[in-house]
C-alpha cells in the first residue's frame, strides 16, 4: 500500500534519512518508534507529501508520490498530528468538514459521514458545534481522527497522537482506536515514543536510529532476536514499574 523505495532526505546541513526501504502492505498497522531525532516525522511527512525525498522515491498503491498528482494522492491519505492541527477559528464540525466542503462533496453525503464518524469516535453531538479551544486534549485528537477519515482515506498516518494526553485519557483512547483500526481496515502508520503502545496497536514494528531502519518485526521477534547492541539497550530502557516495598 505505501512503498518506501531507497529515501533519503536532507534539511539544510541535516539528513534526517538515509537510504529508508520500507513497504506497507494494505490493512496493518505499524508502529514507527525510535530515539527522538531518528527520522520518524520526517518518514511520515514524505508519506503524506509535506516532503520531497531528495532521493528514492514513494509509492501509494501503485502510484509514485509526485508533485504532478500529489493533491489527488493526499485524499487518499489521513494525517493526525500531536497537537492536533486544528483550526482554532473553525468549530469541531466545520474543521471536520472542511476539506470534503471544498471539493463539493453533497451536503446530504457529508452530514451522514460526519454523524457516522462521531459514532464511531465516540464524540457526543453536543461537543462538535464547539471550537477547538473548548475541548479537552482527548475530546480535540477525537476530532482530529474523524477530519483525517472524512475522505475515507486508504492510510491514516499518526505522528504521535496520543504523545500529550495525560495516561488515563491515552489509555481510553488508545482502546479505542485500536478497535477503529481493527474495524477499519486502513493502512496505518503510528509515531510513538512508547514501545507498549507500539506493541498494543502495531502488526509490526519498525525501530529507527539515525535516520536509518535498525529492525523490523513484532515486540516479540525485537525481544527475541535483536538485531544489535542499540535494539538491546532501547528495549531495556523501557523501564517496567518497579516492585513494591511494604
Ligand atoms: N525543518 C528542519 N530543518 C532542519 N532539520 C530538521 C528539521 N526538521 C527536523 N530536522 C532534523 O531532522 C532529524 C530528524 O527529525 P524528525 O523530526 O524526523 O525526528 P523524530 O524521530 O520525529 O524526532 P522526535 O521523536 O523528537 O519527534 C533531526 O536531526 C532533526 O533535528
Amino acid at each position: 500500500m505505501i512503498a518506501f523505495e531507497n529515501v533519503t532526505y536532507d534539511y539544510p546541513g541535516v539528513t534526517a534519512l538515509r537510504d529508508v526501504t520500507l513497504s506497507l502492505d494494505h490493512a496493518t498497522t505499524t508502529a514507527l518508534i525510535g530515539p527522538s531525532g531518528c527520522g520518524k516525522s520526517t518518514l511520515i511527512k514524505i508519506a503524506v507529501g509535506l516532503l520531497i525525498p531528495s532521493r528514492g522515491q514513494v509509492r501509494i498503491g501503485e502510484q509514485a508520490l509526485e508533485s504532478a498528482h500529489l493533491a489527488a494522492l493526499r485524499h487518499r491519505i489521513g494525517y493526525v498530528i500531536q497537537s492536533g492541527g486544528l483550526f482554532p477559528h473553525l468549530t469541531a464540525r466545520e474543521n471536520v468538514t472542511l476539506c470534503a466542503r471544498h471539493l463539493r462533496r453533497p451536503a446530504p453525503w457529508i452530514a451522514e459521514r460526519f454523524q457516522a464518524l462521531a459514532e464511531l469516535v465516540r464524540l457526543p453531538g453536543d461537543l462538535l458545534d464547539r471550537y477547538p479551544g473548548q475541548l479537552s486534549g482527548g475530546q480535540r485528537q477525537r476530532v482530529s481522527v474523524m477530519r483525517a477519515l472524512m475522505l475515507d482515506p486508504d492510510v491514516l498516518l499518526l505522528d504521535e497522537p496520543l504523545g500529550a494526553l495525560d495516561p488515563m485519557v491515552r489509555h481510553e483512547l488508545q482502546q479505542d482506536l485500536r478497535a477503529l483500526f481493527d474495524r477499519l481496515r486502513k493502512t496505518v502508520v503510528l509515531v510513538t515514543h512508547d514501545l507498549a503502545e507500539a506493541a498494543f496497536f502495531s502488526d509490526s514494528i519498525v525501530l529507527m536510529r539515525e535516520g536509518r531502519i535498525v529492525q523490523r518485526g513484532t515486540h516479540a521477534d525485537l525481544q527475541r532476536a535483536p538485531a544489535d547492541a542499540f535494539v538491546r539497550a532501547f528495549l531495556a530502557a523501557q523501564q517496567p514499574l518497579p516492585p513494591l516495598h511494604d
